[in-house]
């Protein structure tokens, strides 16, 4: 659980830091797929239910970016993004990088690192086990909000105003927020005062079916629009919430789908999350674009969209360096990627996914703020909720933005990354059986 109290500011890793990194992916990856076909030649079944227009549906559905609070600075700069030799002018520059607003026409293809599919090493051990799944409440049981709430509603309390104080204190303490703490104990004490409620169990109930509506609007899965060619995501957040580990994870799902994908090595600025993506693609056969440290982010994503767009390849997910919301020139950079993007293709990227660390509490509210009147963010990813995460900022981000929460983190494993589900997200936070 160290790894959740990370650096919060960008700081250049150790060689140690490095290889440390690179070998957790390889761990989190221990099972070489099958050797697959190449990327053009792969399957591509969508899977049951999806439709090519749910996303844009999805995201008409948003809060428009111009509902939220928009902060000056960042639409000034985000006209005049810095690029990254001004940002870390103690950092060599390769002499012949592509200017930024000039990647669309010259972005050179010698610079270009693709890592080439690879032959999976078979050194994993050979079994025939299928990797058990653990379940949402084995991963969420020890959170803030299970523990707290599951210790008041097992002692079978009285139904009456003391009750509802300890459930809005918990409720706040596993940062659900003020305003929907409120808001929910309100309607709670409403109700009680209307006799609906039989016992406390009648009540838990009322606060599960209520928690799974404020949630269930946003559990709205991601769908790749296969027309797309690619389907472009480009992932966003601050430092170490867990964007690099994310796209490794969601790589492995799409690729298990049969869907052609490709990488592209954005975070230019942390070496490790380069060497982390391509040890990832070489494991799992999987090309991946990348122009080494410090490389403009935005041509990287160029390059990767052109070489993806000429295999016809159906999925392209785009790293970027964390960053801190309130850094505005990086903040503007993000804004110059999806320009550039949108030089080869009007609509890319087709999804702006926010990481965002489920242990941040009440500060996921405005990254989420200033990623979203930035860059437009789509959609979410809230990883780290397993452990000692509080999760209630789940609840949070949902009423107060209302964008689809996408996948859920509840482990560092690849298959701990989950479509995100409220009911059973809900449920193992706050069991039915609580009040049995
Ligand atoms: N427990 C747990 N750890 C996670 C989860 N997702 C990511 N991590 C861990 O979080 C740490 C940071 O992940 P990275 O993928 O390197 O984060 P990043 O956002 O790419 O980092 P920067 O490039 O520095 O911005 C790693 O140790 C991951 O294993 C999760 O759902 N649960």
């Amino acid at each position: 659980m160290v790894s959740f109290f990370r650096r919060k500011k960008p700081e250049k890793p150790t060689d140690a830091e490095t290889e440390r990194r690179i070998s957790e992916l390889a761990a989190a990856f221990p099972d070489p797929v099958a050797p697959s076909p190449r990327a053009e030649e792969a399957p591509s079944e969508a899977p049951a239910g999806a439709t090519p227009d749910a996303t844009q549906e999805a995201v008409a559905d948003l809060p428009p970016a111009d509902a939220l609070p928009v902060p000056e600075e960042i639409v000034a700069a985000a006209m005049d993004a810095e690029p990254l030799a001004e940002r870390y002018p103690d950092e060599p520059m390769a002499p012949d990088e592509p200017a930024p607003s000039a990647a669309p026409e010259s972005a050179a293809p010698e610079a270009v690192v693709p890592v080439e599919p690879v032959e999976p090493t078979p050194d994993a051990p050979a079994t025939d086990e299928p990797v058990r799944k653990a379940s949402w409440r084995e991963r969420l049981g020890g959170s803030a909000i299970a523990r707290s709430l599951g210790g008041l509603f097992s002692r079978n309390p009285r139904l009456d105003d003391d009750l509802l104080d300890e459930i809005e204190t918990a409720l706040i303490t596993a940062d659900v927020g003020v305003t929907a703490t409120t808001e929910l104990v309100e309607n709670l004490r409403k109700r009680m005062k209307a006799r609906e409620f039989a016992d406390a169990k009648a009540l838990l109930a009322a606060l599960r079916t209520d928690l799974v509506g404020l949630l269930r609007p946003v559990a709205v899965p991601l769908q790749i629009d296969r027309d797309a060619r690619p389907f472009v995501v480009l992932t966003v957040g601050v430092n170490g919430v867990g964007k690099t580990t994310t796209i490794g994870k969601l790589a492995k799902r799409y690729k298990d789908e049969g869907r052609p994908l490709m990488l592209a090595a954005g975070d230019t600025f942390r070496a490790a999350a380069v060497a982390q993506l391509q040890a990832w693609g070489e494991r799992n056969g999987v090309t991946v674009i990348a122009q080494g440290q410090n490389a403009d982010a935005a041509s990287v994503a160029f390059d990767a969209l052109q070489a993806a767009k000429a295999r016809g390849t159906e999925v392209l997910i785009a790293d970027t360096a964390g960053r801190l919301h309130t850094q505005q020139g990086l903040m503007a950079e993000l804004g110059k990627i999806k320009r550039v993007l949108q030089k080869l293709d009007a609509a890319a990227p087709h999804e702006v996914l926010m990481v965002i660390d489920g242990t941040t509490g009440q500060n996921a509210l405005s990254q989420l703020r200033q990623f979203h009147a930035a860059v437009g963010v789509t959609g979410l990813v809230v990883t780290k909720l397993d452990g000692t995460a509080k999760g209630g900022v789940v609840f949070a981000l949902a009423r107060e933005f209302g964008i689809p929460i996408r996948y859920a983190g509840i482990g560092e494993r690849p298959e701990d990354l989950r479509v995100f589900d409220a009911e059973a997200f809900v449920d193992a936070l706050l069991p039915e059986a609580l009040g049995a």
